[in-house]
């Protein structure tokens, strides 16, 4: 008898038997460590930072910040309770080197960092942090006083000569492509000499709440911030120059990790619990809310967290995800199961996230039978019957989650490379696992 060979780097992904009925601890939010990382380390004082995610892309951060000089210590919180970073502020220093993975929050938002360390600061990354659009940053550095050696293209990899100082001042970015150069821009400010002034020219701005998260967390550390939607001019960012306090913060869960185990419930017509969901939240992944609801489920914000249950159905959706480009790729494989068409739009931005993702959504979907196609903003999915094989992830967390979440539905999905969730969470197939079998609870 022989055997089917098992791939190594093949994870069957797991077929539910029957509704899913379970609690999922979910790990902290990649997005607000990272902020919180670069702004500890900029303060005039040390601050402990309690929950935060520990992956690739948030150990990639505290390992940049640590070559430059801080101090980033494992502790317990100052009431004895969580695990906890302390960061200590340091003179941040060069010479040094700083791998940034495939993280878009450390190739962006390091390189104003590195403009204030005293000597040059080298950044490289994985082949695909290459081909991700860092112009915005590298230039408006380049006018608010930095020297920036690069090949030209305005990407990676490049050389920050930090002067020990950076003159700051008004500067003009089109940040179509990335929020987060205007977040990169802002968290650095209060220590540029003249704060700055960021306005975007560019059509269009995707990933506001991210923004939003820049901003409320500058002010949560005593920054002073002008911004469009609290009376500032549109398109407009302005940052005094002030010195930063040391906070003590607790890291909300990821809200779009949150996301697949969302789906599982939706799919299933079971019922999943995400504790600690925030009643308000700057995370793009508080919009999962609206946006399951609209294909099917329904949820409550209770003392327990937030309880999401599936109906049986899934419907199609039309929707602009400009806001929340990151949860598409979970949105697209709940589509691709629903009881019709979907077409999700604003998201051309994609094409240069961790990979082209409406290029992969498209392919790995149609290849287990399904018809998706790209528009010129997004993708237009229409739910077929799905047979089982091989998804492929190209180094993408969300591609590895999306897969999953049509394994659920379709026998026999193999999810190449599952690993690569490492970027934003780790455990995620212990997670799938013990959601499904009801451990955990
Ligand atoms: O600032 C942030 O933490 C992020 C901003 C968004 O980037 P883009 O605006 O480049 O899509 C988002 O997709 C990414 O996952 C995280
Ligand atoms: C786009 C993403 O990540 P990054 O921070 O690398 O841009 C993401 O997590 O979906």
């Amino acid at each position: 008898m022989t055997e089917t060979p098992v791939h190594p780097a093949l994870w069957p992904a797991p077929v539910a038997s029957g509704a899913v009925d379970a609690t999922v601890t979910v790990p902290g939010s990649k997005s607000v460590t990272n902020r919180a990382l670069v702004l500890a380390s900029l303060a005039a004082e040390p601050g402990w930072l309690r929950r935060p995610l520990r992956s690739r892309d948030t150990l990639l951060m505290a390992e940049a910040l640590r070559a430059l000089g801080v101090g980033i210590e494992e502790g317990v919180g100052p009431d004895g309770s969580g695990e906890a970073w302390r960061v200590i502020p340091a003179g941040l220093h060069g010479p040094a080197t700083i791998d940034v993975g495939n993280a878009g929050t450390v190739m962006r938002f390091l390189p104003p960092v590195a403009a204030l360390a005293d000597g040059p600061v080298r950044f490289d990354g994985d082949p695909r942090s290459y081909e991700r659009p860092l112009n915005g940053v590298i230039d408006a550095l380049r006018t608010l006083g930095a020297r920036i050696d690069d090949d030209g293209r305005g990407a990676l990899p490049l050389t920050v000569h930090g002067g020990g100082a950076l003159d700051g001042g008004r500067v003009r970015i089109d940040a179509s492509s990335s929020s987060q150069f205007v977040s990169a821009l802002l968290l650095s400010a209060p220590r540029f000499n003249q704060g700055v002034e960021v306005r975007h020219t560019g059509a269009s701005l995707p990933s506001m709440p991210h923004i939003r998260m820049t901003v409320d967390m500058l002010r949560s550390v005593g920054a002073q911030v002008d911004e469009p939607e609290t009376g500032g001019e549109p398109n407009v960012w302005r940052v005094s120059p002030s010195a930063l306090l040391g906070r003590d913060l607790t890291v909300e869960p990821d809200l779009s990790n949150a996301q697949p185990f969302l789906a599982a419930a939706l799919i299933t017509g079971g019922k999943v619990t995400i504790p600690d969901w925030p009643e308000r939240t700057t995370q793009p992944g508080d919009q999962l809310r609206r946006i399951f609801t609209e294909m099917g489920g329904s949820c409550e914000l209770t003392e327990r967290g937030l309880v999401f249950t599936g109906s049986g159905s899934i419907h199609g959706i039309d929707v602009d995800l400009s806001e929340v480009g990151e949860l598409t790729p979970g949105i697209a494989a709940v589509a691709a199961l629903a009881d019709s068409p979907s077409t999700l739009r604003g998201v051309a931005h994609l094409r240069l996230h961790e990979t082209d993702r409406l290029a992969a959504l498209t392919k790995e979907i149609n290849e287990l039978g399904g018809d998706v196609t790209e528009t010129a903003d997004g993708l237009h999915i229409r739910p077929r019957r799905l047979h089982g094989g091989i998804f492929h992830t190209y180094d993408d967390h969300r591609m590895a989650t999306a897969g999953s979440i049509i394994g659920l539905a379709v026998e026999g999905v193999q999810i190449e490379n599952v690993a690569t969730t490492a970027k934003t969470l780790p455990d995620f197939p212990r997670m799938w696992t013990e959601m499904l079998t009801g451990a955990g609870n």
